[in-house]
């Protein structure tokens, strides 16, 4: 999704409508773009939206992060309709084919770990991946390197002179150091590509701050919790998630990342459009957060990355973005 004095560049169900419910609800002038890969879902979306906010300006754009020459379409028509752009939401991604590890889960059942485990999935999840008609990781390809290929596209509406702009990620609790590699950064080899991409796109955020602050582009990154929606829903059947309700409301009183509901999942997301962009720490995630009994805030966390691991991931990006414009943006294998 993207705004012009607000605005959000991608999802159109979850925790990406939540976030266009509420940033209308927040600014009624905001010029709202939902940027989709499916025209009749971004249709609906932008329907049940001006159900709630008659009269606003809620524009769509065909995007599939997934897909090289898409995205870089995508960032050529935006150019054409904007002047600017004051944020950014990230917000697509994906969680193919997840595998609970059953004896991971009941080891953490009776750990001291239990309360970490619930909060970041840690060690819990599998995922398949698969390489794409540009040669590149699928995950990788939509959870990062789509975004970071759509940043340096709009690169001149963003930040200009007097009037900075939000690049916000939703990345995840879920990112860890040791399921990311800087010589197999696509995560090629491994079946942690989700834990994965969340790291890079931590990594990604802080080197961006480090190379486009000084032009008015800010960076941050924010976990919405745990959340129902098609993504968690890929992991257990909807019927299930129901049946744990009363546990998970329980698991809440111990970890505030149970947030749960969309409307929770975004309360980060939210705040972050309410803040000056220069004040935020880019070594922070921003966690939404929701209390046993049910109240939102938000956490700022320290992340558990290096500045010079984030400048390596940087400079990799660059020379695939480079590899791409070679072999102009399809069929090669860029890895
Ligand atoms: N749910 C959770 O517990 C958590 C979610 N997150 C993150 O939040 C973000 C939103 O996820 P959530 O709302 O939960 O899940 P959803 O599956 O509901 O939303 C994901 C959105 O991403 C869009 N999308 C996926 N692939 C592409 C693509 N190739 N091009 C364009 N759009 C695409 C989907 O579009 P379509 O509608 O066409 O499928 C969908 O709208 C993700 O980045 C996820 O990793 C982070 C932590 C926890
Ligand atoms: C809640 C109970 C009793 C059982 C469910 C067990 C797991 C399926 C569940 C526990 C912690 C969850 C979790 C995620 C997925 C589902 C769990 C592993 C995420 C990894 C989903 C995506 C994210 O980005 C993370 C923030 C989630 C962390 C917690």
């Amino acid at each position: 999704v993207f705004t012009t004095k607000r605005e959000t560049g991608k999802t159109l169900s979850g925790i990406g409508l939540a976030l266009c419910e509420r940033l209308l609800a927040e600014d009624g002038e905001i010029h709202l773009c939902l940027a989709c890969r499916n025209m009749q879902r971004a249709e609906a979306a932008q329907a049940a939206l001006l159900l709630s906010h008659p009269g606003s300006d809620i524009n769509l754009l065909r995007v599939d992060v997934g897909n090289i020459k898409s995205v870089i379409e995508a960032a050529q028509e935006i150019m054409q309709r904007y002047q600017r752009l004051d944020y950014l939401y990230l917000n697509a991604g994906i969680m193919p084919n997840p595998r609970i590890n059953l004896k991971a889960f009941i080891n953490g059942l009776f750990s001291s770990k239990v309360i970490s485990m619930f909060a970041t999935g840690e060690g819990l999840l599998t995922q398949e991946d698969w390489v794409t008609d540009d040669g590149l990781q699928q995950v990788f390809m939509t959870n990062v390197f789509g975004h970071f290929l759509l940043i340096r596209g709009l690169e001149p509406l963003l930040g200009q002179p007097g009037c900075p702009s939000q690049v916000i990620w939703t990345s995840s609790n879920n990112a860890r150091k040791s399921a990311f590699s800087l010589t197999d950064y696509q995560h090629g080899h491994g079946q942690e590509s989700y834990s994965s991409s969340k790291y890079a796109t931590d990594l990604l955020s802080v080197a961006l701050n480090k190379h486009y602050n000084s032009q008015g582009l800010f960076s941050s990154v924010i976990c919405p919790g745990l959340v129902l929606t098609n993504l968690t829903y890929g992991i257990l059947h909807p019927f299930i998630w129901t049946l744990l309700m009363p546990i998970m409301w329980l698991i809440r009183v111990f970890t505030n990342s149970f947030t749960l509901n969309t409307q929770n999942g975004t309360e980060a997301l939210v705040w972050l459009f309410k803040q000056k962009p220069e004040s935020l720490d880019p070594l922070v995630k921003y966690h939404s957060c929701t209390s046993g009994f049910g109240n939102n805030y938000v956490v700022p966390r320290k992340m558990d990355l290096d500045i010079e691991t984030a400048e390596a991931f940087y400079k990799k990006l660059l020379e695939l973005e480079q590899n791409t414009k070679k072999n102009d943006g399809v069929t090669e294998n860029y890895r």
